[in-house]
């Protein structure tokens, strides 16, 4: 339904729309894959730590056997035992040399066999293990150090740093792993640190042994969870892509597609956008407001105020005019009967009534409610009827503007002259008022023909009796003009244009304060 010209306004709204639906799915699809990636990586990483624990388990029972074997033959001559040491040593696992202390001396080594060197056990974390830089045989390669010891005796089983590497290196997968002893730790580059090892950004997972006193820290560098999705997840990414492109698209296309006519003025009708505006309609002789038309206006949720020109013709063709009509005579009843003893005595309250209406009884039944609400003979009810839409007179039509008439209820004919079934309406039906069109109204002093036309209708509205409403009257020409031709009634932009009912029963409350006044001042 062309509205108003806020079309723009409409689509920028949906484009708007679209791109905040299209981009939900996009945004959903970021997260989800981001906490898979994250949920995978933590995985990763914690089955890379227990599996390095395992392996540094393995490698320190195999010290630890070493240990146990040699540390009773602390205190024999470094000749007895040199042979049984390197026996452990070539036959133990990861162990690259084993060694006997007495009274914290490493005295017999089995690679040296007769050594000396001071061990101070405060060194190894809880007297056991010590990763040290290297020691003298290869003082640039790290190594593990288990000690055992009993009373003054005890043993040393060397481990190797660059196995403790290569568990670092291979358990990792993708990530990097770190063995922590102590104070110390050992990068998967097999270098030695002394510095508190700072935690991964990404992924960290720790665990200590629960046999010796290590433990080892897995997790991976800033980046990686993106890296991850890159990957793993571009197709599946893809597919979040698509499905917030063709909900963006989908939606644009639902939101431009024009919505059916009256399914559009059924929701109005049912949120209340339908309201009435009120057009005084003043006597000729003192220009006081005898009376007024109500006029339909739309006040659309998103459009603003709607002329009826754009939608009267939809209702009327859809049948939705004649509950639109009820709820504006609904709305005008209760907000005027409040202050009806400040309108002029028979104040005239007319209504355009569509050809429908014309056909239905219950026109009887809306005009009862609207006079019901006023004081008994307060207010007149008119119903202007338009030459816009032909009446088809059927035997409802006739019942129903007797009881109207009969109900005091009188019949203006609207827009007169600008069809062909004036004179047709004249003959079938008791019409008290005749509506001189704007049309003609605007070409007085202009146009001949017009200015004719005004004088047929006025001739004849005097032959047959009926009083006479000039609107459209803009210029006090146009008003002179009427005037001098004793038209009775005039409505027109030169008085008031349309009112927000509202504004109207202030400017009534108003008049009706400063009339108090004056009477006041009269008596006094
Ligand atoms: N069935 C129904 N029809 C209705 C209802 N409410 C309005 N209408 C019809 O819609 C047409 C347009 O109405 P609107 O835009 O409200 O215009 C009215 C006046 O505002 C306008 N007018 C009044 N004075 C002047 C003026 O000095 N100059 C000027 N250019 N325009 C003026 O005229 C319209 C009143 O027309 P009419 O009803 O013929 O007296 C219009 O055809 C309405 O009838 C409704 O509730 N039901």
């Amino acid at each position: 339904m062309p509205l108003t010209i806020k079309r723009h306004k409409r689509m920028a709204v949906n484009i708007c729309l679209s791109v905040l639906i299209g981009t939900f799915p996009i945004v959903c699809g970021i997260v989800t894959l981001h906490s898979l990636a994250n949920r995978t990586l933590e995985q990763q990483s914690e089955s890379a730590t227990k599996a390095a624990i395992q392996q540094f388990n393995a490698m320190l029972d195999s010290a630890e056997g070493a240990t146990s074997d040699t540390y009773r033959l602390a205190g024999s001559p470094c000749e007895d035992v040199q042979f049984l040491l390197r026996e452990q040593a070539t036959q133990r696992l990861f162990v690259r040399t084993v060694g006997v202390t007495l009274n914290d001396e490493f005295y017999c080594s089995s690679l040296f066999g007769k050594f000396f060197e001071h061990i101070r056990p405060t060194d190894y974390v809880n007297g056991q293990l010590l990763l040290s830089f290297g020691n003298v045989v290869t003082p640039d390669i790290p190594v593990l150090i288990y000690r055992k010891s009993e009373n003054e005796k005890g043993a040393l089983a060397v481990i190797d740093g660059r196995y403790v590497k290569n568990v670092l290196q291979h358990t990792g997968k993708g990530g990097n792993s770190v063995l922590i002893v102590g104070p110390r730790w050992m990068s998967s580059s097999g270098h030695v640190f002394t510095a508190e090892h700072k935690k991964f950004p990404i992924a960290e997972t720790r665990i200590s042994s629960k046999k010796y006193f290590f433990s080892v820290a897995s997790g991976f560098n800033s980046g990686e969870v993106l890296r991850h999705i890159e990957k793993n997840y571009i197709d599946l990414f893809g597919v979040f892509i698509f499905l917030g492109l063709s909900a963006g698209a989908f939606t644009y296309w639902t939101l431009g597609r024009a919505i059916p006519p009256s399914q559009e003025l059924k929701r109005a009708l049912s949120a209340g956008e339908f309201i009435p505006y009120i057009q005084p309609i003043v006597s000729a002789e003192d220009e006081s407001w005898i009376g007024a038309e109500i006029l339909m206006r739309w006040n659309h949720s998103s459009d603003g105020l709607v002329s009826p020109d754009l939608f009267i013709p939809y209702a009327e063709h859809s049948g939705l005019i004649v509950p639109m009509t009820q709820s504006i005579m609904m709305q005008v009843a209760k907000q005027l009967a409040p202050i009806s003893q400040k309108l002029s005595k028979g104040f005239h309250i007319g209504f355009n009534i569509s050809n429908h209406h014309c056909h239905d009884i219950e026109l009887i039944h809306d005009c009862q409610y609207f006079l019901n609400a006023f004081p008994k003979d307060s207010i007149t009810l008119v119903l202007e009827i338009t030459e816009r839409e032909i009446i088809e007179p059927g035997a409802t039509t006739y019942e129903l503007f007797d009881r109207l008439n009969n109900m005091g209820v009188k019949i203006a004919l609207d827009d007169f002259g600008t069809g062909h079934s004036s004179l047709d309406y004249l003959r079938k039906f008791k019409v008290d008022y005749l509506k001189i069109d704007k049309s003609f109204v605007s070409m007085i002093g202009e146009d001949s023909l017009s200015t004719h036309i005004i004088e047929s209708i006025l001739a004849l509205s005097e032959k047959i009796n009926l009083s006479v409403v000039a609107e459209g009257i803009e210029t006090p020409e146009q008003q002179k003009y009427l005037k001098e031709r004793k038209v009775k009634y005039l409505q027109g932009y030169l008085y008031s244009r349309p009112l927000p009912l509202d504004i109207f029963i202030e400017k009534i409350n108003q008049a009706s304060i400063n009339n108090q006044a004056q009477a006041q001042l009269s008596n006094s």
